[in-house]
């Protein structure tokens, strides 16, 4: 697959267990600016909700991926552009690092051409994505950029992201992992409420992922957060 997140500043992710704000549809979700739409969450998704995101958003030009968080959510749609698969690289469960992608390479017939993986590293303890993965979240910045370099050099991941969801992040580790990659895109994805804290995040990281505030404020709100990750991207 090529690499279209290399011009991306900004990604929304849609998760598809959760409600958008009352009098708010998916078309509006569609004309936020955001770069790209991910489809995804770690508890309670399924196939048939993944569908119902997909289908509210076929007709619109925002590239849409899913992002799935185990192999029986993956759905099959020309809608999409793409499948975005994260791999844990802080996870305590090795199913998280190779063995759910093991099964899944095994009863599915994976679409490589359109399919990429995302090297999480998961920092906020309290997050669900933490949970499930009985990922060790005490890193220091050392530990990060550490973590950064072996996805992308050794083993070979476009996109490394510093996954803090639920909370805003130390921009101390975000930039720690952002100033150890080469070619690769670091997506920063947690906690992002404003304009403010988008611009903070998109000053240290190539992509700004915004995902509850969809759900929580709406789009207008999202779109402050465009704002924002473009003119500190800019700022750099
Ligand atoms: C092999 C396949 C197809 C899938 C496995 C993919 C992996 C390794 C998943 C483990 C990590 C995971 C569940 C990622 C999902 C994306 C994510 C981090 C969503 C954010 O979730 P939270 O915000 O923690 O959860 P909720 O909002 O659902 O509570
Ligand atoms: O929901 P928030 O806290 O914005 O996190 C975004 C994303 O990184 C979750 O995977
Ligand atoms: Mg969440």
């Amino acid at each position: 697959m090529h690499s279209p997140w290399a011009d991306w500043d900004h990604v929304l992710k849609v998760d598809p267990d959760k409600d958008l704000v009352d009098g708010e549809t998916f078309d509006d979700v569609c004309e936020t600016g955001t770069d790209a739409i991910e489809i995804g969450g770690t508890l309670d998704v399924t196939s048939d909700k993944m569908r119902r995101v997909i289908d509210a958003c076929r007709t619109h030009d925002v590239p849409l991926y899913q992002e799935p968080s185990n192999p029986a959510v993956v759905v099959e749609d020309d809608a999409l552009d793409g499948y975005l698969v994260p791999v844990v690289m802080n996870a305590g469960d090795v199913a998280w690092i190779t063995g759910a992608h093991k099964e899944w390479v095994r009863i599915d017939d994976v679409d490589w051409a359109r399919t990429a993986t995302e090297a999480y590293i998961v920092l906020n303890p309290e997050a669900s994505v933490a949970e499930l993965t009985d990922a060790d979240c005490e890193q220091n910045a050392d530990d990060i950029a550490a973590y950064a370099e072996v996805a992308e050099r050794m083993l070979g991941q476009d996109v490394v992201y510093v996954e803090y969801s639920g909370t805003l992040g130390d921009p101390e580790k975000v930039a720690a992992a952002y100033d150890a990659l080469e070619e690769a895109t670091l997506f920063y994805g947690g906690g992002i409420h404003d304009y403010d804290d988008a611009y903070l995040m998109g000053q240290r990281s190539d992509v700004v992922v915004v995902g509850d505030l969809l759900h929580e404020e709406g789009c207008e709100a999202v779109r402050e957060t465009v704002e924002g990750a473009r003119d500190g991207k800019a700022a750099r």
